[in-house]
């Protein structure tokens, strides 16, 4: 049986962060292909995580557990004729649910030989709340169907803040594992034991009584429950070769978060400078802007509701 691990996250929880750590540190011996799935029309994660001797699959504009799972089965057709991995890690867009990507790929478990390993959601600690009050229908989605919950970005938290975080995840799924530690200070080895339910730790031992809760109740009254991330979630992407300058792409970054752009709730991408290559990353309240090598081009991915696609490209292309 081949195993598939499943690594959710809303938008900019720190996904691709996550897997990068576990293929670096602990996976890079073994035969593994990535599967991508990006919401935004252009790709950029895929080429972050590109290295030697991993296979990386890049699924664009849409979501696999909907919109485009048809892409989902032609590549795992593929990725099974060409690679025949021991592992697959497959990375959902940051809007979709968990509930729905795990019941593609069970439905796909006996015609491959396939069995789901970890079933993971990360969890960013900062923006629990904002998350959970404006796009709970996704989110929570990912945290109750979780298996087992990575928050990140826990070392940007107060402790008291960090607290009520994980006791409002442990309110919505009573059992999973929750790690809560800064990921610099766990080795991936530890991740994937507590992942993959190899973690034999005191806690582990003590049948912990927690009551299962009924998370209807905690969704928001009226909220939604059916809809697809499409209904919800616009993007607005572009290929670009124009040159930029590191403090003009901040003050663009900075001027998205101000609400007049719609409510934009990730932007991501590499661009050139006159210097080097840069890649950044935005998420309500965090801007990272760091040089890379290179890259083959520019690109620019934005994603959010109800977003003024034309305002956005003329503040990056200035056209
Ligand atoms: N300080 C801190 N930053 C983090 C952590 N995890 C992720 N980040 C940052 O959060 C941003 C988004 O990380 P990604 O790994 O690209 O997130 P993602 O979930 O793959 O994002 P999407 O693919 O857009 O859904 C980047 O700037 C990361 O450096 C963390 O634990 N601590």
């Amino acid at each position: 049986m081949k195993k598939v691990d499943i690594i959710s996250g809303f938008l900019g929880a720190g996904k691709t962060t996550l897997i990068k750590k576990l293929l670096k540190e602990r996976l890079n011996g073994e035969n593994i292909v990535v599967i991508e799935n990006e919401y935004g029309e252009v790709g950029i994660d895929g080429n972050i995580l590109k290295s030697d001797n991993i296979t990386i699959k890049e699924i664009t504009s849409g979501c696999i557990c909907c919109t485009i799972s048809s892409s989902f089965k032609d590549v795992l057709d593929e990725v099974f004729d060409t690679y025949n991995p021991d592992r697959i890690i497959v990375e959902p867009s940051g809007v979709a649910k968990l509930s729905e990507v795990v019941k593609e790929i069970r439905s796909e478990q006996v015609k491959r030989n396939i069995i789901i390993n970890m079933q993971i959601a990360v969890v960013d600690s900062v923006n629990f709340e904002n998350y959970f009050d404006n796009f709970g229908e996704f989110f929570v989605d990912q945290i109750t169907n979780a298996k087992t919950i990575i928050l990140s970005k826990t070392q940007l938290m107060r402790n008291t803040d960090l607290n009520q975080v994980f006791k409002a995840i442990r309110k919505m799924n009573p059992t999973c594992p929750i790690i809560t530690t800064n990921w610099d200070n766990i080795p991936a080895s530890k991740i994937l034991e507590v992942g993959e339910f190899r973690n034999k730790d005191v806690l582990s031992q003590v049948d912990l009584i927690r009551k299962p809760l009924n998370v209807s109740h905690l969704i928001r009254k009226g909220m939604k429950s059916d809809s697809i991330a499409s209904d919800v979630f616009k993007t607005w992407g572009v290929e670009t070769p124009k040159v930029f300058k590191k403090s003009e792409l901040r003050n663009i970054l900075e001027e998205l978060g101000k609400g007049n752009y719609g409510n934009v709730i990730r932007v991501k991408g590499v661009v050139n400078t006159a210097a080097s290559w840069i890649q950044f990353d935005y998420v309500p309240g965090q801007i990272e802007i760091k040089d890379i090598n290179y890259d083959y081009t520019g690109r620019i991915c934005v994603i959010g509701s109800e977003l003024k696609k034309e305002a956005i490209k003329t503040l990056f292309l200035g056209e």
